[in-house]
């Protein structure tokens, strides 16, 4: 079985609020089609789980082996499964990119086993699961090409509109997720009002795009500059900050 794990970008990033020492986000996820890595099952005999990938971590931290722990509590089918087969990833996504890599990993992973192993879990359940991986593998698990993505990530709504494709710039700068919240709630924290809210649910991305500048449509764009103002040297017109970063991406105009 192969499947195609796609990367995303956040078109908006807003602040809804705290909820303990995480954020509430409003946020629209986009796929990006023309980016993603490939995730295979390949036969073989396998005494443990057997991952191939060029991974910046090792097999214990990878979201597809947390994927693996999580589904191989379910059914015996699982274990058995991977006895004889190991998981090949052709990885293209680049790491810390804000582009979820690992996360839209878990999912397709997740969505994978679920059908070779008959586990008929729904994606409602899947995504349940997923969310205990990483905020974004809910988005990743329900496939659409655009989402309203709220809660911590764990509510996905379908967005209706034509399939957008970016460009997607990832300057060699690790940025780290955590350390860029604790920068926006200590010295940038405002929450996202009601009117702003429903506003940006309910706008086409590419109008977003068109109507918003790079620090209204992320809300870590600045926080970000806090830890790692070399970034700066990418904010250029048109182009936008995706998630906690690295990445910079710009619709491509068909
Ligand atoms: C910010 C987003 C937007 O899509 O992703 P990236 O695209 O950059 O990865 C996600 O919300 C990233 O979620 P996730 O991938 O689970 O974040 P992690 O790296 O596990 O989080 C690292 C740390 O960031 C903070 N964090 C993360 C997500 C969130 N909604 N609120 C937070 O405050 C927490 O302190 C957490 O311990
Ligand atoms: N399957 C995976 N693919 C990419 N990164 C992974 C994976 N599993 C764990 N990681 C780790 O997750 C971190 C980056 O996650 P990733 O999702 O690529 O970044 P981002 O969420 O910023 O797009 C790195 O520490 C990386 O080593």
């Amino acid at each position: 079985m192969v499947r195609r794990s796609f990367a995303k970008v956040n078109i908006f990033l807003k602040i809804a609020g705290k909820r303990g020492d995480y954020h509430e986000i409003v946020s629209r996820f986009a796929i990006v089609p023309s980016l993603y890595d490939i995730i295979s099952f390949d036969e073989g005999i396998f005494s443990d789980f057997t991952l191939v990938g060029n991974f910046g971590c090792e097999t214990k931290k990878n979201t597809i082996y947390k994927a693996y722990l999580k589904l191989k509590e379910l059914s015996s089918e699982v274990e058995e499964y991977f006895k004889k087969h190991c998981v090949i990833v052709d990885k293209t996504i680049p790491e810390f990119a804000g582009l979820g890599g690992g996360s839209s990993n878990a999912a397709i992973f997740m969505l994978m086993v679920n059908e070779v192993c008959s586990l008929n879990l729904s994606k409602d359940e899947l995504a349940k699961i997923g969310v205990q991986i990483g905020a974004d593998v809910p988005f990743f698990i329900y496939e659409y090409n655009s989402a309203n993505v709220t809660g911590i990530g764990e509510i996905v709504e379908k967005f209706d509109e034509e399939p957008l494709d970016f460009e997607v710039i990832t300057p060699k700068i690790e940025c780290n997720t955590g350390k860029i919240f604790t920068s926006f709630r200590k010295n940038h924290y405002k929450e996202l009002d009601n009117k702003l809210k429903e506003k940006l649910l309910n706008m086409k991305s590419k109008d977003i795009l068109l109507n918003y500048n790079i620090y209204e449509a992320n809300d870590l764009f600045e926080s970000s500059l806090d830890s790692y103002p070399e970034l700066n040297e990418y904010n250029k017109k048109d182009w936008f900050f995706s998630g906690s970063g690295s990445s910079f991406f710009k619709v491509i105009d068909e």
